[in-house]
């Protein structure tokens, strides 16, 4: 089948990717020509575990980049990989859902045969079938439901993890009302249901309930972790360790184990725009949705909790401070709404030099702080250091031993319970 994804960003490289491996041939489209000659050149551009290889073997060949949407004309199904940030006052911003929309629809308007418009993106109710569907019918001058058919197809995948989510999906959702488009997804995921370790479920369901599933979801998860982050503030305030209780809660299979470490709190590019976008999609309807709010209350608060453990330890102001983990998770060099961000924040104002160190971030977050420093490893950056704040769960922070010794303070407060209590080190978990 032949197979467009338009936008390459985390997850339209990403599925570009596996539909190419699944033995789809993909024409990949996005406005950025660095990205679009990174991915010819059988370069990722993004920082994802085992994208590399993947595009490796098929970018250029049977994944090809393009800045033309002329190039969709030839293929059967255009999946909608475009982002949508959050407004200012919490919304979705669907400028670039619209201009996508837009191109697409031209691209069609001179294809004779059927198309299938997917939305991969995250929107709110009624965006596929009232914001982006008129702008493809006036664009093309064609009707929905004859020419071309309409579905809206939620995404999991998280990053760090996104090759391996994406080949095997607890569920695909189909939001989708017409027989042509179902039977299009079909012909598009089978070779991934025959390849998955797992027997996906697939979903079928209409195109509102595809768009709120996916709300749904990621709503359900980071109320998840707020709900252990509360649990976790009063388990300190009791000397009680919240990972202890999160391990017996968790054999209790209606809890279930995921999503228990309480820490620092959740960032990314999805929790905390999908978190905003569904409670002012509520208010938008006159539904106070009091218990979204806490949950992000919680969230907020978190790293004000670390940065008064740090105050309870030392007096920071002039003094360099390391921040371990600039990530917002690891496995990615995604920053977007990271909690390194309020924790740099909270820093220099509390007049400390701040340095940073990541494995594969720094770059990124260079660009949003270019004025702190930044070290090469964890062990430059905790060298002559008053405290170290660890924000982001990094496999290679559990192994920092002899480096703590280089520190001018041993101070460390652990937001993400990587760091071992020791001899020597006045250790603070955030929650244990
Ligand atoms: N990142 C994730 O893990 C994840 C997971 C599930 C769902 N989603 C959803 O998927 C959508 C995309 O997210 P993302 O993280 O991949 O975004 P992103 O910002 O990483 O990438 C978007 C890409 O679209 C390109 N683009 C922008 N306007 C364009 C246009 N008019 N035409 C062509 N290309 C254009 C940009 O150049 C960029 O490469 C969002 O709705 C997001 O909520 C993301
Ligand atoms: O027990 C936990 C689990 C996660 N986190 C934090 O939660 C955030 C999000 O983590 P994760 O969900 O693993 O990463 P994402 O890539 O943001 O994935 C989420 O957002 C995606 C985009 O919508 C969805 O596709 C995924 O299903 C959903 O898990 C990160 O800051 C994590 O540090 C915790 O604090 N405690």
């Amino acid at each position: 089948m032949h197979v467009s994804v338009v936008g390459s960003g985390y997850i339209g490289t990403t599925i570009a990717a596996w539909f190419a491996e699944l033995g789809h041939t993909v024409t990949n489209v996005d406005i950025d020509e660095d990205v679009v000659d990174a991915i010819n050149a059988g370069e990722a551009p993004i920082h994802e575990p085992g994208l590399d290889e993947l595009i490796g073997d098929h970018g250029g060949d049977t994944l090809v980049a393009t800045t033309d949407y002329a190039d969709v004309r030839d293929t059967d199904v255009t999946f909608l990989a475009l982002p949508t940030p959050s407004e200012a006052d919490g919304g979705i911003d669907l400028a670039a859902m619209k201009a996508g929309a837009e191109s697409l629809g031209e691209a069609i308007a001179e294809k004779d045969d059927e198309h299938l418009v997917v939305v991969k993106s995250t929107v709110i109710p009624g965006t596929t079938e009232d914001v982006v569907t008129p702008i493809v019918e006036d664009a093309a001058g064609k009707t929905a439901g004859e020419a071309f058919h309409v579905a809206m197809n939620p995404e999991f995948l998280r990053e760090g993890f996104a090759l391996g989510d994406f080949r095997d999906p607890d569920k695909i959702v189909y939001g989708a009302e017409s027989d042509a488009a179902r039977d299009t997804l079909d012909r598009v995921y089978d070779p991934l249901v025959e390849a998955a370790d797992g027997d996906p479920a697939i979903v079928e369901t209409g195109i509102k309930e595809a768009e709120m599933i996916k709300y749904a979801n990621n709503a359900f998860l980071a109320t998840k972790i707020s709900l252990i982050n509360e649990i976790g503030n009063v388990c300190k305030e009791y000397g009680v360790d919240a990972y202890e209780v999160a391990d017996a809660i968790a054999l209790d299979h209606r809890i279930d184990e995921h999503f228990l470490r309480s820490g620092v709190g959740w960032g990314g590019s999805c929790f905390p725009k999908d978190m905003n976008a569904i409670r002012h999609a509520a208010r938008d309807r006159d539904y106070d949705p009091v218990l979204l709010d806490a949950a992000v209350a919680v969230n907020d608060r978190q790293p004000e909790r670390m940065l008064d453990l740090l105050g309870d330890h030392a007096d920071v102001e002039g003094k360099r401070v390391a921040v371990l983990g600039l990530a917002f998770k690891p496995g990615t060099d995604d920053i977007r709404y990271t909690r390194a961000i309020p924790i740099i924040e909270g820093l220099q104002d509390r007049g400390a030099d701040v340095v940073g160190y990541d494995p594969v971030a720094t770059e990124n977050m260079r660009e949003k702080f270019p004025d702190i420093e930044y070290a090469d490893s964890a062990a430059d950056a905790l060298a002559d250091a008053h405290a170290a704040m660890v924000v982001t769960d990094w496999d290679e922070f559990a192994a920092l031993n002899t480096e703590f010794d280089a520190m001018a303070d041993p101070v460390v407060i652990d937001g993400r319970r990587v760091i071992e209590r020791r001899d020597g080190l006045t250790y603070e978990g955030l929650t244990w």
